[in-house]
């Protein structure tokens, strides 16, 4: 069980997480929602380490997650796996050996420049590139592929680090409605089949509804909705993104809601138009 700890991360006078205190029982899909600058990524950089808590504890089981250091760290870091927006693929290297350097992590560079993998290493990588429907790309260059494909690679490669937890920085934002639903849907799958435990921020709420069990609000740098999907009220939504609470609404970046939405639009205007 992951558990936080009246959790507080400042950047100068910005408090970017305060007092935050929760738990993540493994194999859980969380979406963590909440308008720019309410600090989701910041909380999902404290749970990886690339940001230290300045206040409060981050525990694992026995693991001390702020005491961490050296191989004890990269160890942690492996376990949960981090998938950013812009999928940090090496471009110009082809898409198999993107997936090996999750296998390696940072910790030795020197296998990835002469590309000495082993024969395991490799067709388990091909099985992760297959898992997301990427293995006929295999040899392509990263650079070459649609931003969808990237970030599907790039979640083969986290699979490399074989982790109990995937931590998932904003997976969607730059995808179109499809790429975004397969990305989502590929991660749900993971998260049923292997019972990895996927925290995401995802800054539309559609997607939290459509493919989280359970949904973080955060505002200020504070828990303020902790809950199922059902259980997120207008008013709560309101609070959530303040403002913004509208375009959280609207923006549908699933395709299936987008698809519904288009085609209940389509269907009103032939109604229209027949009338
Ligand atoms: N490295 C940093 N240095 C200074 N301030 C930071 C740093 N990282 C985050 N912050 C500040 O902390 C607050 C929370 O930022 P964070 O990126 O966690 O929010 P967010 O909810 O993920 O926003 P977004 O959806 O825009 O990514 C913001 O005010 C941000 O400017």
């Amino acid at each position: 069980m992951l558990e936080l700890r009246n959790v507080t991360k400042r950047f100068g006078d910005t408090i970017a997480v305060n007092d935050v205190s929760t738990n993540f029982a493994p194999g859980q899909m969380v979406g963590v929602i909440g308008r720019s600058g309410a600090g989701k990524s910041t909380l999902l950089r404290l749970i990886n380490r690339l940001a230290t808590a300045d206040e409060g504890q981050i525990t694992c089981g026995d693991v001390n997650v702020g005491k961490l250091n050296g191989n004890a760290l990269r160890a942690w870091r492996a376990q949960c796996a981090m998938i950013f927006q812009q999928f940090n693929l090496v471009n110009r290297l082809d898409v198999l050996t993107n997936v090996l350097i999750g296998r390696i992590g940072n910790a030795r560079t020197l296998p990835v420049i002469f590309k000495h993998f082993s024969t395991t290493d490799r067709a388990n990588a091909a099985i992760a590139l297959d898992r997301l429907d990427m293995l006929s790309q295999a040899l392509q260059r990263a650079d070459t592929l649609s931003g969808g494909q990237q970030q599907r690679v790039a979640i083969a490669r986290a699979l490399m680090q074989k982790p109990s937890i995937i931590l998932a920085d904003e997976p969607i934002a730059s995808l179109d409605p499809r790429n975004a639903r397969l990305v989502m849907e590929a991660l749900r799958a993971i998260n049923r089949q292997d019972k990895i435990t996927v925290i995401t921020n995802l800054h539309t709420l559609d997607a939290a509804r459509a493919y989280c069990d359970r949904i973080i609000g955060m505002a200020h740098g504070h828990v303020i909705f902790d809950g199922t999907p059902d259980q997120l009220t207008s008013a709560m939504i309101q609070q959530i993104y303040g403002d913004d609470a509208e375009t959280a609404v609207d923006e549908s970046l699933t395709s299936t809601i987008a698809a519904t939405g288009a085609a209940r639009q389509t269907g009103q205007r032939q109604m229209e138009m027949a009338h």
